[in-house]
């Protein structure tokens, strides 16, 4: 009688049977396809707080009662960082659990917030474009605006626009046209003043940007916390948030592969760079995120560390205690190299009240 346990028969059964396979490839979408995620979760206080603490965001009103009624909520509520990861997390087993790269966002609102804990998240997303990669023959680029509901009401709770890079079941024939392109550098264009703000308040922004205003100059800095990359950013966060992409916790698969390891979940690198800038100032309410890009991989003993550009401050916030605040925000790691780019707009605490 066969024995399947045998070593060199198991290898032979392992060549011949077929692969129940996990995810799609890039041949799979079609613009217009709308897909309803299974998956969903309920957001709790626990994954909440796990993601929170794990990605160093430790503004209280997301903690504390107090602080939180203070700052007009009913109670601590989900953090934006873990609803968008969430939302996210729940569209991976059918958008990007094939393997492929999330390379940007946009357009991330949360026009049902504030969301409290115990809220159950239902995610659907829509193809909305689809395209060949110029310099990469066995990938091919995917966008889906995925909306992240409250599965009772049906209230749009997170939304946005989202690009990776999907493997292809045949690589096709490029002109590789994209490769050429990015070995142009542009000279660098920087100004000859940095200006930190005084602060965290709105008005610190204010009088940076002014100060900043008058010569040539621009509202930038660096934030001094770091966070080295192990195995609950890499694996557990992700999974966490039903986040299925091999990326993060197949070893053995990612060896073969552009990145030759596990990666950070892109969300985690963000939050964990958002949580070092908000750590300096005096959040009111998170309102928005656009022009998210990832440039490089970050791994297990990588270092994420930020750096923050002030574009603009406007007096116009949904709170008179507040003013509207709009940054770039840069993650880069020990090697000062950018691994994330984006930019958010926060209604930012003023001094007066
Ligand atoms: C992935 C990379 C190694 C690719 O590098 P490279 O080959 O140098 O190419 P580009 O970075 O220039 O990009 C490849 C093509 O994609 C297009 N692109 C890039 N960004 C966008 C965007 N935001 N929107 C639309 N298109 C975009 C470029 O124009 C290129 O097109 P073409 O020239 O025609 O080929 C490198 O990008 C890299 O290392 N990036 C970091 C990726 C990363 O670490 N992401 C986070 C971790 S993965 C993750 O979180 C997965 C997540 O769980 C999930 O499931 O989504």
């Amino acid at each position: 009688m066969t024995d399947w346990t045998d070593p060199d028969t198991f290898a032979q059964a392992l060549e011949h049977v077929e692969t129940k396979e996990k995810g799609n490839c890039f041949e799979d979408f079609e613009e217009g396809d709308v897909i309803e995620h299974d998956p969903g979760l309920t957001l709790t206080q626990f994954g909440n707080e796990q993601w929170m603490g794990q990605t160093l965001n430790h503004d209280p009103a997301y903690w504390r009662t107090d602080a939180a009624e203070a700052r007009g909520f009913e109670e601590p509520p989900v953090h934006p960082d873990y609803l968008t990861a969430a939302t996210l997390g729940i569209t991976v087993e059918d958008l990007s659990e094939k393997g492929g790269y999330f390379l940007g966002r946009t357009d991330v609102r949360f026009p049902g917030t504030p969301v409290y804990t115990g809220t159950e998240l239902h995610v659907e997303s829509e193809v909305v474009n689809r395209a060949t990669s110029s310099s990469r023959p066995e990938y091919g680029i995917v966008s889906w605006r995925t909306r992240g509901k409250d599965a009772e009401t049906g209230e749009v709770l997170c939304s946005y626009e989202r690009t990776n890079m999907i493997p292809r079941r045949e690589p096709v024939a490029t002109d590789g046209s994209g490769a050429a392109a990015a070995e142009e550098e542009d000279e660098p264009d920087l100004p000859d003043e940095f200006v930190a703000p005084e602060g965290g308040y709105f008005e610190d922004f204010v009088a940076a940007l002014e100060e900043a205003d008058d010569e040539n100059a621009a509202v930038a800095y660096r934030h001094e916390r770091g966070r080295t990359q192990d195995d609950v950013t890499v694996a557990s966060l992700p999974l966490a948030t039903l986040n299925t992409a091999k990326q993060h916790h197949n070893v053995d698969v990612m060896s073969d592969s552009p990145s030759g390891d596990i990666v950070t979940y892109g969300d985690v690198t963000r939050s964990t760079a958002l949580g070092h800038a908000r750590s300096d100032e005096q959040t009111w309410r998170e309102v928005g995120f656009d022009d998210e890009s990832f440039h490089t991989f970050v791994a297990v003993g990588d270092t994420v560390y930020a750096f923050t550009r002030v574009l603009e401050a406007e007096d116009d916030a949904s709170s008179d205690e507040a003013g509207t605040v709009t940054f770039e925000h840069i993650a880069f790691n020990q090697d000062d190299e950018p691994v994330y780019s984006g930019t958010r707009t926060a209604e930012i605490r003023k001094r007066s009240n």
